[in-house]
């Protein structure tokens, strides 16, 4: 590799990722200017950019896409998980192109750039790919600069003293501060979202560790009304609600750092029974809230096509991916049950209790983006919730 501080940028590189250990990748930058630390991640899916950039477990991440064409049908109002984006910046093949598709409001470069979010374009990002699942997933820097200047030594600086994702809770800094309803159901090309009035429905409250709006949806469409509460809610604050069931989200940053605050509350939830599901970061704090403990995978698991094998009957179940930390299956106790395990890797995938009702996936059944095998896990919700509390 040559001396990184004295590598000169390609004629028109106006961006670059700048991974701690020196490593430079050059492109040309596009959405907003400046430069931006976090974990430097792959994402495999073909469809669901503005998804998987509104996502708040995505916070902290910059995202290389494995597919050559992000950005091609711009953004709009209807498709994102959150009121912004979450994900530090991207990194694509191609260049942006104008959107071409009838529900596009803004073009993707300048979408991001309106959320002060980085792009770079015309990577290698198969080699980029090939670096991280072999070197495991990086800090780096990705930096935007029209003019091709870039203070390189300060940025490679910059990336080595960023602590990396192990021990962050980043759960409190992107949850809501007020609890709120949330009525909307899923979207067709027909209706749009529609509104679902489930007032007579089980209450479910959700505890919004970094929750995608998706999941809210699926939970209004199995029957659910839903509350929304903080990250840091206690179990008086969850409980002030009267919940029939409680709903641990999906998120951002160490599961075992959120645990400090998250896994009393859920204790306190446990020994009163109340029915539980988690996905994704709720899964892993649930799965801490009994005993077992969570480690950084190397690579982690991101795409719209992980094969799942569901253990009850064998069924392989396609499902969406986002985590970069996993439960120890041989850490679970006796009362934790494995349901799911990948079948990319034979990491755990899914629990369930066998004295408490409460069960939780390491996966994305929103399908948010993705194939929608496992939307029946709301249902089954739903179903748990009326059998504990008729
Ligand atoms: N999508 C999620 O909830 C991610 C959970 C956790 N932050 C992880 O990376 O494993």
């Amino acid at each position: 590799m040559a001396d990184p501080i004295s590598a000169r940028p390609p004629e028109g590189a106006t961006g670059v990722l700048v991974l701690a250990d020196g490593q430079m990748i050059w492109g040309r930058g596009f959405g907003a200017t400046g430069a931006k630390v976090g974990e430097v991640c792959f994402h495999t899916a073909m469809t669901g950019y503005e998804e998987i950039m509104t996502d708040p477990s995505f916070a902290s991440q910059i995202i290389n896409f494995t597919f050559p064409h992000i950005g091609n049908v711009g953004a709009n109002r209807e498709d994102v998980e959150a009121k912004t984006l979450h994900a530090l910046g991207c990194i694509v093949r191609e260049d942006v192109t104008a959107p071409s598709n009838f529900r596009s409001l803004w073009r993707f470069d300048s979408w991001l750039k309106d959320h002060d979010r980085i792009g770079l374009a015309g990577v290698d990002t198969r080699a980029l790919t090939g670096l991280l699942r072999k070197k495991g997933a990086q800090n780096a820097v990705i930096a935007h600069d029209p003019k091709g200047q870039f203070d390189i030594p300060a940025l490679i600086e910059t990336a080595r003293s960023w602590a990396g994702l192990q021990g962050m809770d980043l759960a409190r800094s992107v949850s809501t501060h007020q609890s709120y309803n949330w009525q909307e159901g899923i979207w067709s090309l027909q209706n749009g979202y529609s509104v679902v009035d489930n007032q007579k429905g089980p209450h479910v409250v959700a505890i919004d560790y970094g929750l995608k709006h998706n999941i809210l949806r699926n939970l209004v469409e199995a029957g659910a009304r839903v509350t929304v509460v903080k990250a840091t809610a206690s179990f008086d604050e969850v409980m002030a609600h009267k919940p029939d069931g409680v709903f641990l989200s999906n998120g951002p940053g160490d599961p075992a750092a959120t645990a400090e605050y998250a896994v009393p509350v859920i204790r306190q939830l446990l020994d009163i029974k109340m029915p539980i599901f988690g996905i994704c970061l709720g899964h892993q704090l649930l799965a801490l809230a009994v005993g077992a403990t969570t480690y950084k995978m190397h690579q982690g698991h991101r795409g719209a096509n992980h094969p799942v094998k569901r253990l009850d009957d064998s069924k392989v179940e396609i499902t969406s991916m986002n985590h970069g930390f996993a439960v120890a299956t041989d850490s679970l106790p006796e009362q934790a049950r494995p349901t799911h395990l990948s079948l990319f890797d034979g990491s755990l995938a899914g629990l369930e209790l066998t004295d408490r009702p409460a069960f939780s996936v390491q996966y994305h059944p929103e399908a948010s983006p993705g194939p929608q095998d496992s939307y029946y896990l709301f249902t089954k919700f739903i179903d748990l919730i009326a059998k504990e509390r008729p």
